[in-house]
């Protein structure tokens, strides 16, 4: 059945993988084939005006699946007329309406806001079986990584990549390598899967996971429901992975079975027969493998800007005193100051001014069930401002109501909220006003991510539920909870879900296609390396191949002023602060480029220098960043990070290591990412950065010299494929495009051998007479 040969152990990574491979090029590149691709409305726009400009159609409309969830206001939509009476920000608005727009024209299936399937994009694929066990996945979006639960290989893209699977419905990567992060035992009374992930990214850092895909293994794991298993990969792109999975096993197939978009019948037989195979073989090789004991871990919240900063609620705020690394001690008083935090203040006793109760971490049904545990019968601290409980998805809220929890919440002074990515990122209305203190459910605590100075504290759902009600943080084994009657996870709880999924999706699932029988490949065609005919190097590359519809330039040398920044973990948040996303364009962002740290309001509101490295002489005409720590560009996945970098005038940026999707995202731009260890930046090129002076960078030659024309760097790493892209300005979507013959041969096997992988988003029906949506009975817009 698979693909892969069954002569070597292999990690469940590695066996999915191999079982995508359309195309395997000599440079070590691959060419994987997209099973599903999720869609918002925030990084597709300059996707689908690259697909229109270069007259392309979606390749697999059936295969994609689209809905909006970072823009919209999360306030009732009992009186909902229209996106343009409701959403207040017009270029949230536009965003919106694109979206709208492009599914109609280019005819992809869309959940709106009429739809009581919309939410948030990771929520609603595994809702609708859209997300399969051993599938590739891939969305404009960071956590994607959270459809790894199913033990499918799920990570996110940029807008470049978005457009290119639109195309193609392939991605070109590289293999990461494997990495098994093992808890053994039982969680402890209290503790959830967001302790146990918050616990990980502590022990492990932000930059941990970094080139790699986690494999999450071991009996706490497998002890976890779909849910947990789901906030567990959500967050492990927080410790830089490119993808987090776990071995799709009977709570997967349960969770998965009689979900509108899952196979059925023989199909659903088949499929099982397969996902059974999807684990990590006896003595395969895992190039890291790290253990965890579930016991040492209890209730975790973060107390800094980086999800890294994850400590025990027992423990007391860091003291930078104790660390003596230069870079961390700095990092450390700096968050401490962004924080509003004083040194050795037991957690315990920090003051909340909000609560967000929501995010694709942390919004799902059993979510909201542990919040509403600890509601139940209490009152909201009055010192609280606010507690929102933003359910991922309409369903999910329906079936909350359902169960009562909107009432419990509301009884205890919690506000009920309509789905969306809300407080997590607001993009939309629900944002905190300056330092304002939250305890969140969310994944990302990176300065300014809530809103303008915002502090966030990540922990788990029933963590901020008791902080709402005491107005603390507190350690949810010495809460009190008020009543025992709460609504708790049951097997009959499952099987209302369903029957509230069957009763608004009445519809007869079509019959699979009949395909033309699948040509029959031998293992050795796909997966070994092609012929020299099929390599990129001796392909016509000229004749199809255009340039970026971006416009990307040719990447040959660059001189020009080197900028130091002394810093590590840079995430995109910081790059391109979310209010400069709301744009349908690739150009223009530079206003926006560190924003936060390159501006202060002043009295009057308007912006204010902070003296920033890149507004000062001479580095406001910087080409070059030469960066000292770790981890440049992780977080989120938006591509507006390379594009407001290059509208700068950036051209390459130099540092020990980059988020993996910023990495990609930078090349599809012509903006060359150059890793380097630490000391040879420090030794030979931060001083040279520091005194105002040029550096050229000689792609072809793979060199890096000063003014004087002396090398400093030699043999520099960077793939062939993506150096040979950059140097000659290409197109990869016309490359892929030239090896048309080997996607069509895959997807002919793929009809016959995964044919329970057809149908897909195809099977989506409008809700035929829901009996009590409160979005009526319209479906997809148009
Ligand atoms: C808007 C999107 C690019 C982004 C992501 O990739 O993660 C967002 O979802 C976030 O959480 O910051
Ligand atoms: S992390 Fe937040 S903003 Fe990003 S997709 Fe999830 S809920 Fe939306």
């Amino acid at each position: 059945m698979s693909f892969a040969s069954a002569k070597d152990p292999k990690t469940l990574y590695d066996k999915v993988f191999e079982d995508h491979v359309v195309h395997q090029d000599e440079s070590g590149s691959y060419l994987l084939y997209i099973d599903r691709h999720l869609v918002h409305e925030v990084t597709s726009p300059q996707a689908f005006e690259g697909l229109k400009n270069a007259g392309r159609i979606v390749r697999r409309k059936d295969c994609t699946l689209a809905t909006v969830d970072h823009n919209i206001p999360t306030w009732s939509r009992k009186n909902f007329k229209s996106p343009e009476t409701f959403i207040k920000e017009a270029d949230s608005l536009l965003q919106v309406q694109t979206l709208q727009k492009n599914v109609k024209e280019f005819d992809v299936p869309f959940f709106g806001m009429t739809d009581a399937r919309q939410g948030i994009v990771h929520i609603i694929g595994p809702e609708q079986g859209f997300t399969l066990p051993g599938t590739t996945v891939v969305c404009g979006d960071s956590h994607t990584s959270t459809h790894g639960a199913f033990g499918s290989l799920a990570f996110g893209i940029g807008t470049s990549e978005v457009e290119h699977v639109m195309a193609t419905q392939t991605i070109i990567q590289a293999k990461s390598q494997n990495m098994r992060i093992y808890v053994d035992g039982k969680l402890s009374p209290g503790v959830t899967s967001k302790d146990l992930i918050l616990h990980i990214i502590g022990v492990i850092g932000t930059a941990g996971g970094t080139g790699c895909v986690i494999e999450f293994a071991g009996d706490a794991i497998e002890g976890l429901t779909m849910e947990a298993r789901m906030s567990m990969c959500n967050m492990a792109i927080e410790a830089g992975a490119r993808a987090g999975m776990i071995k799709p096993d009977q709570v997967t197939f349960d969770y998965v079975k009689g979900r509108p978009l899952a196979p059925s019948g023989a199909e659903w037989e088949k499929a099982v027969a397969y996902w059974k195979t999807l684990h990590t073989d006896e003595g395969a090789h895992f190039d890291f493998d790290i253990k965890i004991k579930s016991s040492d871990i209890v209730p975790t919240i973060t107390w800094g800007t980086s999800p890294q900063d994850a400590l025990p609620i027992t423990a007391c705020v860091p003291d930078p005193v104790n660390v003596s690394d230069p870079i961390k001690k700095s990092m450390m008083e700096g968050a401490l100051k962004y924080m509003g935090l004083k040194p050795n203040t037991p957690l315990k006793s920090i003051t909340i001014d909000k609560v967000f109760i929501g995010s694709c971490t942390n919004s799902r049904i059993e979510d909201l069930r542990a919040a509403a545990a600890v509601v139940k019968g209490h009152k909201k601290a009055d010192s609280v401002k606010l507690a929102m409980v933003v359910p991922g998805s309409g369903l999910v809220k329906e079936q909350a109501e359902k169960e009562g929890l909107d009432k419990i919440f509301e009884e205890a002074g919690f506000e009920w909220r309509e789905a969306g990515c809300s407080m997590c990122l607001g993009m939309n209305p629900d944002i905190l006003d300056p330092e304002e203190r939250c305890a969140s459910t969310s994944n990302r605590n990176f300065e300014g991510r809530q809103g303008a100075r915002s502090r966030t504290h990540l922990m788990s759902p029933a963590m901020a539920a008791a902080a709402g009600i005491e107005g603390h943080f507190i350690d949810i084994r010495e809460f009190t909870y008020k009543d025992n009657d709460v609504p708790k996870i049951s097997v009959e709880n499952e099987a209302e879900d369903k029957a509230l999924q069957d009763a608004v999706y009445q519809h007869e699932k079509q019959p699979l296609q009949k395909g033309e029988s699948a040509d029959e490949l031998e293992d050795d065609e796909v997966r070994d390396i092609p012929p020299a005919e099929h390599n990129f190097k001796e392909t016509p590359l000229e004749s199809s191949a255009k340039p970026t519809p971006a416009g990307m330039e040719p990447f040959t040398t660059v001189s020009g002023i080197a900028a130091p920044l002394d810093k590590a973990n840079v995430d995109t948040d910081a790059i391109i602060p979310k209010q400069f996303l709301k744009t349908i364009k690739r150009t223009g962002l530079k206003a926006g480029l560190f924003y936060e740290w390159r501006f202060t309001k002043d009295a009057e509101g308007k912006d204010q220098s902070r003296g920033f490295v890149l507004d000062t002489e001479p580095y406001n005409k910087s080409q070059i960043l030469v960066v000292t720590g770790d981890n440049f560009g992780c977080g989120s996945s938006r591509e507006h990070a390379p594009w407001a970098l290059k509208d700068f005038g950036i051209k390459s940026i130099i540092a020990p290591s980059f988020g993996d999707i910023f990495y990609n995202n930078s090349f599809k731009n012509g903006l060359l990412p150059i890793r380097l260890p630490q000391d040879v930046i420090l030794e030979k090129l931060y001083p040279v950065a520091q005194s105002g002076n040029q550096l050229t960078i000689d792609l072809p030659n793979q060199r890096i010299l000063d003014s004087n024309n002396n090398v400093l760097v030699e043999n520099f790493e960077v793939e062939d494929f993506r150096k040979h892209c950059l140097v000659n300005g290409l197109d990869d979507i016309g490359i892929t495009l030239q090896k048309e013959e080997f996607i069509v041969k895959y997807e002919a096997r793929r009809k016959d051998e995964f044919s329970f992988l057809e149908g897909g988003s195809k099977l989506v029906k409008p809700i035929i007479g829901s009996k009590k949506s409160p979005y009526g009975n319209k479906a997809q817009e148009w």
